[in-house]
């Protein structure tokens, strides 16, 4: 188990991080007329805290010391969240990398949770002139708080405004770029963001080139993780092939076999309630009584360095493993790092191949094949077998 004490092995050979070489690299992105950046949104000011959590757990069950908790960590930040900067950064890094290409494409950026609203990122796209965006999510595997949620909160959007037909849409119409985690450009940015953490570690000496590699991503309910990636692997699965990937090229970068292992962060919701684990915090304790004395915790489950990476990881986890006695530096996020951003790009130019009905090879590593780019009905409900009856755009069921 990757999530054990016990290192995984690490996978058969090093599966290169490049595209299949039949791959042909379209460049038209028709019939896109616009990229819809989604992303979730955080608070820009204290006062923007409660407003802001109001909106993320409207009807969720959270109990109220958790979220008193999660308002002092903003607090802490001085009531900002670095994702509304860090999002404007990749709605930058995308702008150039289209243009570099040549490519034509608006980007608009909204969230669900925060302003510019996803109903914002409509009217934008409409005086834009935009009759069919394809949407881009900040979030890398499926899950339904990384997937079907900004699918239902589009199409709930759209019917709050008259424009959801029964084709799925009678104003912008939406596609969705596939979960991304196991495309070249997402693993490799990551592979790059792990070797400059051991390249830190050793810096402050020690034996940092053996330290330990933790996995971190955001816990998930366990019927969410149960109803999650039905065409094939479930979020924890997907973070397990991802892990391999990473693992495997750091160790033949390094020269020796480097054990990893899967931890979670951020868990909310009432305890008798079952999440994924082991927490980073709990695992961390159980590698020191293990005898690691350094760890390099690679968070991959998340594309940028906001608050669940800056309160969860940096200021909780680190003061974890310092207490510990364990020396522990934390990877980066992917980012706006080059890889990462040309990657979407092709995703970008996949799918609008895809939507033209071409034949195309999706570019994947790892032992998963690609998500596909239209789900399965019901696929990433919030909880196993309970659908809501909540429309969710890009997937089959809206386009029965
Ligand atoms: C899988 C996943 C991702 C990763 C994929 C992705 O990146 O999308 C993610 C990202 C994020 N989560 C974020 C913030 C929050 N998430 C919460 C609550 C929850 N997250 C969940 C899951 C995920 N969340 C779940 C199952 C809940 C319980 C409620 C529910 O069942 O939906 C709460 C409520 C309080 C709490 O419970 O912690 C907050 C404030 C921010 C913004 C950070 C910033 O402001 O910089 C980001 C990027
Ligand atoms: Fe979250």
């Amino acid at each position: 188990m990757a999530s054990s004490l016990q290192p995984a092995a690490a996978a058969e050979s090093a599966t290169p991080v490049t595209a299949p070489a039949t791959a042909v690299a379209p460049q038209d992105v028709a019939p896109y007329d616009a990229l819809f950046l989604y992303s979730f949104g955080g608070p820009d000011k204290p006062e923007d805290v409660v407003p802001f959590l109001r909106n993320v757990t409207a009807g969720k069950g959270i109990p109220d010391e958790r979220l008193e908790e999660v308002g002092e960590h903003y607090y802490q930040f001085g009531g900002k969240s670095p994702i509304n900067e860090q999002n404007l950064a990749l709605k930058a890094a995308l702008e150039a990398e289209l243009a570099r290409r040549g490519l034509d494409l608006p980007v608009v950026w909204g969230n669900r949770n925060w302003a510019p609203y996803t109903t914002d990122a409509i009217d934008e796209l409409e005086r834009l002139g935009a009759k069919h965006a394809v949407a881009l999510v900040t979030s890398a595997y499926s899950s339904y708080s990384g997937c079907r949620q900004y699918r239902e909160d589009l199409a709930v959007v759209l019917r709050e405004r008259g424009q959801l037909g029964s084709d799925g849409s009678t104003g912008v119409q939406f596609d969705k770029i596939r979960p991304y985690f196991n495309h070249p450009g997402f693993v490799q940015a990551n592979i790059d963001a792990v070797l400059d953490a051991y390249t830190a570690l050793a810096a402050a000496g020690g034996s940092g080139q053996r330290a330990r590699l933790v996995f971190v991503t955001h816990s998930i309910p366990d019927t969410m993780e149960a109803a999650s990636g039905l065409w094939q692997a479930p979020y924890s699965r997907q973070h397990e092939s991802v892990a391999a990937l990473v693992t495997s090229a750091v160790s033949e970068r390094l020269g020796h076999d480097v054990a990893w292992d899967l931890a979670y962060c951020s868990r909310s919701g009432p305890p008798s309630q079952p999440w994924l684990e082991p927490d980073i915090n709990d695992h961390l304790e159980a590698l020191a009584a293990d005898g690691v004395r350094d760890v390099v915790m690679s968070p991959i489950g998340f594309v940028s360095d906001h608050m669940e990476v800056a309160y969860d990881l940096d200021t909780e986890a680190l003061a974890t493993a310092k207490e510990l006695g364990i020396t522990a530096v934390r990877a980066g996020t992917v980012g706006t790092r080059e890889p990462f951003v040309r990657g979407l790009v092709d995703l970008l130019l996949e799918r609008a191949a895809l939507a033209r009905g071409e034949e195309v090879v999706e570019a994947t590593v790892g032992d998963l094949p690609a998500v596909p780019s239209v789900d399965r009905p019901n696929c990433c409900l919030r909880r196993h077998e309970e659908p809501t009856g909540i429309p969710a755009l890009c997937s089959e069921d809206m386009y029965q």
